[in-house]
């Protein structure tokens, strides 16, 4: 396959599988990458900065963006809060010819995929479930019911891994990060 043609990359995969901290990662590291801020209806996280982690908007707001045509995909995650990703920033940013990152959900990803044929989606995977189970309960950012409905959603995104056009296992994220400029031909 030549990726290196790929202009839209999707990063997806089960919550707490490690996408935030590998595309934090990956974007110190390559800086012309564009990676999309989405629109959330979720509450804010004690770490989070509005704009810069997530667009924190309301039910409303979401619903006139979407109305209006202002996303490129957009789905409710895990059963409770919208996300999607605001379409104008992703044409700028390819028409000033960068690559793009999208960090979304794999019902997010399906949406890109048959809006953006070209679009790639890599999926990342857990070394293990006990490991997935263990990060995602290890980040303390949700209560007890919110990560099992999380860990829910991820086994059916681990089923669905074969949709994916590549797989990449994020056991050491630095070697994870390496992987994925290696295949983005970054
Ligand atoms: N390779 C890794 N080895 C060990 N811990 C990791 C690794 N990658 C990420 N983590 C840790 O796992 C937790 C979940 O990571 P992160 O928040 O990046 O996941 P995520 O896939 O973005 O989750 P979500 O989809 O819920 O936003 C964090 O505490 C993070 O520090
Ligand atoms: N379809 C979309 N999914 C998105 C988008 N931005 C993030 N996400 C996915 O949501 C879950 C939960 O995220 P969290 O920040 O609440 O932990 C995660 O799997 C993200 O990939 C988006 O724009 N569209």
């Amino acid at each position: 396959m030549d990726n290196k043609n790929a202009s839209v990359w999707v990063i997806s995969g089960p919550s707490g599988v490690g996408k935030g901290t590998v595309c934090a990662a990956l974007r110190r590291q390559r800086p012309e990458v564009f990676f999309s801020v989405s629109m959330t209806t979720r509450k804010p996280r004690p770490s989070e900065t509005d704009g810069v982690s997530y667009h924190f908007v309301s039910d409303e707001h979401f619903r006139e963006l979407v109305d209006a045509g202002e996303m490129l995909e957009h789905a409710v995650v895990h059963g409770l809060h919208s996300y999607g990703t605001p379409r104008r920033a992703v044409e700028e940013a390819l028409a000033q010819g960068r690559p793009v990152v999208l960090e979304i959900d794999l019902q997010g990803a399906r949406q890109v995929k048959e809006n953006l044929p070209e679009a790639k989606l890599v999926f990342l995977q857990p070394p293990s479930w006990d490991e997935l189970v263990k990060r995602l309960r290890g980040r303390g950012t949700e209560d007890e019911e919110a990560q099992s409905r999380r860990l829910e959603t991820a086994k059916l995104e681990l089923e669905a891994m074969a949709e994916a056009d590549e797989v990449v296992e994020n056991d050491d994220v630095e070697e994870t990060v390496a992987n994925l400029i290696s295949l983005m031909g970054l």
